[in-house]
């Protein structure tokens, strides 16, 4: 079973998941942008460019994603383990969606359904997205702005895209409010994740 987590920039995916590898300590446990191969790395040295091209990038992320399938998500997902991935193709139709909604160059009437159909080939869908819903303003504070994607103004369209994307797959999506505090947070995940786990 393939989970994954969602959510802005500071939405506290990072500690959600140090909360759920102690509860599930056999699950395999993986992140886009990958961080442990080449792959990954030029993927951030994008993120650390702020005059990177952004198709350029949407295509460095999908990249990464590919390898990312074959090596990682697909052999634990034969090997029929719990797989839970902080961050997933719907980062890269909500962020570069975002991201491309304003180049000059790509010649499409919505870059979100042109990420989405780029994926459709070769991609796997989760079975279960949990995106912790933060307002952009906190998402931005919290995240500390250190990269160019942390601005509130840009977070707002890539929330907006979020948005989009739960509407069009509710029944994937479970929403938890992120403004809670920690233990709160990582209660309300661990509760969807052990329900799915229980409905497989
Ligand atoms: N529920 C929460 N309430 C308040 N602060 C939080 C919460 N969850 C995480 N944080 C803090 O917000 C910052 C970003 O959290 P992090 O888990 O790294 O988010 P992400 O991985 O989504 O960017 C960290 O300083 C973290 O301690
Ligand atoms: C996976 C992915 C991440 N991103 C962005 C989100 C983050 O700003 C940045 C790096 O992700 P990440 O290291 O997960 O940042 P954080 O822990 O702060 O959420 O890359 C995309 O724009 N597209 C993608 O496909």
């Amino acid at each position: 079973m393939l989970v994954t987590l969602e959510g802005l920039d500071g939405s506290g995916k990072t500690t959600v998941r140090e909360g759920l590898q102690a509860a599930y300590p056999d699950a395999t446990f993986t992140r886009e942008p990958t961080n442990d191969s080449w792959y990954g790395e030029a993927v951030y040295r994008s993120i650390g460019d702020d005059d990177a091209d952004s198709l350029a990038e949407l295509f460095l992320y999908t990249a990464d994603h590919a390898a990312h399938l074959s090596r990682v998500i697909e052999p634990a997902l034969e090997a029929g383990d719990l797989v839970i991935s902080d961050r997933y193709s719907d980062s890269r139709f909500a962020y570069q969606g975002a991201t491309l909604e304003v180049s000059p160059r790509l010649d499409v009437d919505d870059p979100l359904e042109y990420v989405v159909d780029i994926h459709e080939p070769f991609s796997i869908d989760p079975d279960l997205t949990i995106y912790l819903d933060i307002d952009p303003e906190t998402a931005a504070k919290r995240a500390g702005a250190t990269n160019k994607f942390e601005r509130a103004d840009y977070l707002e369209s890539v929330a907006e895209n979020y948005e989009r994307l739960i509407a069009r797959e509710p029944a994937r999506f479970v929403r938890i409010d992120a403004t809670q505090p920690p233990e709160a947070v990582l209660e309300a995940v661990t509760g969807v994740v052990a329900d799915a786990v229980a409905d497989e």
